[in-house]
């Protein structure tokens, strides 16, 4: 039998976006690699627990504020080994190598350290994804007063709820337009969005997204549990109502997935919501980055990443800030 390893790993986050790495000292496995700080979980520990614990020892830190983000498991050699992973928002103390290890604050879409250890790839992925995902709202409110609204949220100051502005993932998701309207709309979404870190996902149509070079695609429910191979060129994600979809997206090996709806919305007036114990539950072991959808606002992020959310999938509220 493969042994299994459970370990709480931390992601240490600055209000600049640096995240905290440190590099393996000697004498332990893997001596040299970079790694986020953390450790194995002891038995009859919580994984919070044994986080709070391996920061202790390893950075002589206290986290104030952590939550419950991916969970992802890794074959290594001799051993399957579970990730735990948190993010860490606010601490007290300054973070120093208490076992001689050397840190270092990195951008994670440009590491200066290296080599990371193997599992790490996708996390890094990951945590290049904002934490807000906006759907299209052209529909319901008309092109001019939407491509209004985008181009106020693409400059700061829009997201005074979310501390300092963001960057954000834009889905073009305008079901009753024409394909020739959708196209249009696509194109100028990307001219308006060109310079800042907003990236675009076209809903549903992957020859679209390629012909207009968008960054990707968000496969709806239906699609997804069609699709046995998940395009590489392009960032994908999925929309997920189900631990069968939540499955599927993860086995496909996806971006990163909305689950909805967490509330009741006036889109979907007939769907049963989730509510948040239900949305937690199901991604208690996930390990891709989720969207909460559903009647989520700007000011339901913190609940959201209390629930293993990595941020919130909104239309009609976004528009709105
Ligand atoms: N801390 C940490 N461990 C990781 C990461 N990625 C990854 O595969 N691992 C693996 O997860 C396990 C974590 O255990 P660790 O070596 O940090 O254990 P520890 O702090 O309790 O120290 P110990 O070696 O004294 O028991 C190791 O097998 C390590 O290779 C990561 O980003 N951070
Ligand atoms: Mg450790």
């Amino acid at each position: 039998m493969t042994l299994v390893v459970d370990a709480a790993v931390a992601i240490l986050r600055r209000q600049d976006g640096q995240v905290l790495l440190a590099q393996r000292p000697e004498g332990k496995p893997w001596a040299g690699w970079w790694e986020f700080p953390g450790g194995k979980i002891e038995a009859g520990e919580s994984a919070l627990a044994a986080l709070q614990r391996e920061l202790d020892e390893e950075l002589g830190i206290r986290a104030t504020m952590a939550s419950p983000w991916l969970l992802r498991e890794f074959d290594y050699p001799d051993r399957r080994i579970r990730l735990h992973f948190f993010r860490v928002s606010a601490w007290q103390g300054e973070p120093h190598g208490r076992e001689g290890q050397q840190l270092a604050w990195q951008s994670p879409a440009q590491l200066t350290v290296g080599p990371m250890l193997p599992a790490n790839a996708p996390i890094l992925q990951a945590l290049l994804l904002p934490e807000v995902l906006a759907i299209s709202h052209i529909a319901e409110m008309g092109e001019a007063a939407f491509f209004t609204a985008l181009s106020q949220s693409v400059t700061p100051s829009i997201t005074p709820s979310l501390g300092q502005a963001q960057p954000f993932l834009l889905q073009l998701r305008e079901k009753q337009a024409t394909p020739q309207q959708q196209e249009r709309w696509g194109l100028q979404m990307l001219e308006l969005t060109a310079g800042s870190a907003t990236r675009l996902v076209v809903n549903a149509d992957v020859a679209l997204a390629r012909r207009i070079g968008a960054h990707g695609v968000h496969l709806p429910a239906a699609q997804l549990m069609q699709c046995t191979q998940r395009p590489v060129d392009l960032l994908c994600g999925a929309s997920c109502h189900s631990p069968l979809e939540l499955e599927h997206a993860a086995r496909l090996g996806l971006d990163y997935v909305t689950l909805s709806p967490v509330q009741a919305t006036r889109s979907h007036p007939d769907a049963v919501p989730l509510g948040w114990t239900t949305f937690a539950h199901w991604l208690a072991d996930y390990p891709l980055p989720v969207y909460a959808l559903g009647g989520m606002q700007p000011a339901d992020m913190q609940q959201a990443q209390a629930h293993h959310a990595h941020g919130l999938a909104m239309q009609r509220a976004w528009w709105r800030e």
